[in-house]
């Protein structure tokens, strides 16, 4: 399937430059949260501009869960079944995100992409590819219409989202494992070398570490064949719930929402999304470069310039929720603030 993703209007670009240049401030003096207000006016604006201020509405954090076959070979500090605890602990409230998302006033949403094994409840929207990938340097980790037709759920999912008025979402994941599909994932696109691209995920010792790039290097050794096309790569190294990521994201572009990033597994599902199609990247915003080794050159590979490095390494979409206060204040300043001619100062 195909993502028809608008190219993000510039015809207002200079309108919205004027704005935030005509604050009672010295130029440029609100520094990266002008770059923020530009592009958050540039993709939330709806004409007729400046008589409709652009804000956020109805915003939602997705995290996107599945679980990871390479979890089986001692790669991660945890077990795969704490992939399914820990998406209890996110519907009970009691997790990092769930902190933050409170403290944002930002309602959590978890989408099963395919744990290992379902949980029974309610509030979990069931988007569900497989139970659990295969071992990524055994074989595939899925097969290439588990890549569409998770493109598909996230579509859907996305769609009732922009129906209900959400134009804003942002994205966060569970799956444990899933920094090596991460790893493996951005060293196919990027060339990087796997050392480059492979950090400690949760915590891990050094035994573990390597062990965990002598698979990724076994798997993209293996699949060589499948890594010139992004659909068949995803296939091969990727997680349902990162599938399911880079759908959201291609998703959202194309309903015109803006979509917050978080660490490293959500920035290499962007570098998918992008390679897939490139218009996608103008709606996204990089919340937080974390303490993952891989994701400081994978924001390089998006040019992306991350609004906060607070040393994270949890994911979830912890740092997504952090930033949304952020994000908040920024349409305050462009919304709120004087013009010189209004207030009368006089530079
Ligand atoms: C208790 C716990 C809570 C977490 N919350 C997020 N992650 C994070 O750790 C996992 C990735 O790291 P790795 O590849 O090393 O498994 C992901 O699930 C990520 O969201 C967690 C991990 C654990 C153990
Ligand atoms: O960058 C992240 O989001 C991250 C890093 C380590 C473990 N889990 C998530």
């Amino acid at each position: 399937m195909t993502f028809n993703i608008p190219p993000v209007s510039t015809v207002m670009d200079d309108l919205i430059r004027r704005r935030i240049d005509s604050r009672t401030k010295p130029p440029g003096a609100l520094g990266e949260l002008e770059a923020l207000a530009f592009t958050l006016a540039r993709v939330l604006g709806t004409p007729p501009f400046q008589a409709t201020p652009p804000e956020i509405r109805a915003p939602r954090l997705l995290i996107m869960a599945g679980d990871h076959g390479v979890a089986e070979f001692g790669v991660s500090i945890a077990p795969q079944a704490v992939t399914r605890q820990m998406v209890s602990n996110f519907l009970a409230g009691g997790a990092s995100v769930n902190a933050f998302a409170r403290q944002a006033d930002l309602p959590v949403t978890v989408v099963d992409w395919g744990m290992r094994t379902a949980l029974d409840d309610e509030r979990i929207i069931d988007a569900r590819l497989g139970a659990g990938t295969a071992a990524f340097h055994q074989g595939p980790a899925m097969d290439r219409n588990c890549v569409e037709a998770g493109f598909e759920h996230a579509r859907s999912l996305i769609g009732r989202l922009h129906h209900e008025g959400t134009n804003l979402i942002a994205l966060g994941e569970m799956g444990i494992g899933n920094t090596s599909s991460a790893s493996a994932l951005m060293a196919a696109l990027t060339g990087h070398p796997v050392a480059a691209c492979v950090g400690r995920g949760t915590g891990v010792n050094d035994i573990q570490l390597a062990r965990k790039k002598a698979l990724i290097t076994q798997a993209l050794r293996r699949h060589r064949e499948a890594l010139f096309d992004p659909i068949d790569t995803l296939a091969a190294l990727g997680g349902f719930e990162l599938v399911g990521l880079v759908g959201a994201i291609l998703a959202g572009a194309e309903a015109g929402m803006a979509v917050v990033i978080d660490g490293f597994m959500v920035s290499v599902a962007a570098m998918y999304a992008c390679a897939i199609a490139p218009e996608a990247r103008e709606y996204l915003i990089f919340s937080h470069q974390s303490e993952e080794r891989g994701h400081a050159l994978a924001l390089d590979w998006l040019a992306a310039r991350p609004l906060l490095s607070l040393g994270l390494r949890i994911g979830e979409g912890s740092g997504a929720a952090l930033a949304l206060p952020m994000l908040r204040s920024a349409l305050a300043f462009y919304n709120e603030m004087a013009s010189f001619d209004d207030a009368g100062v006089t530079v």
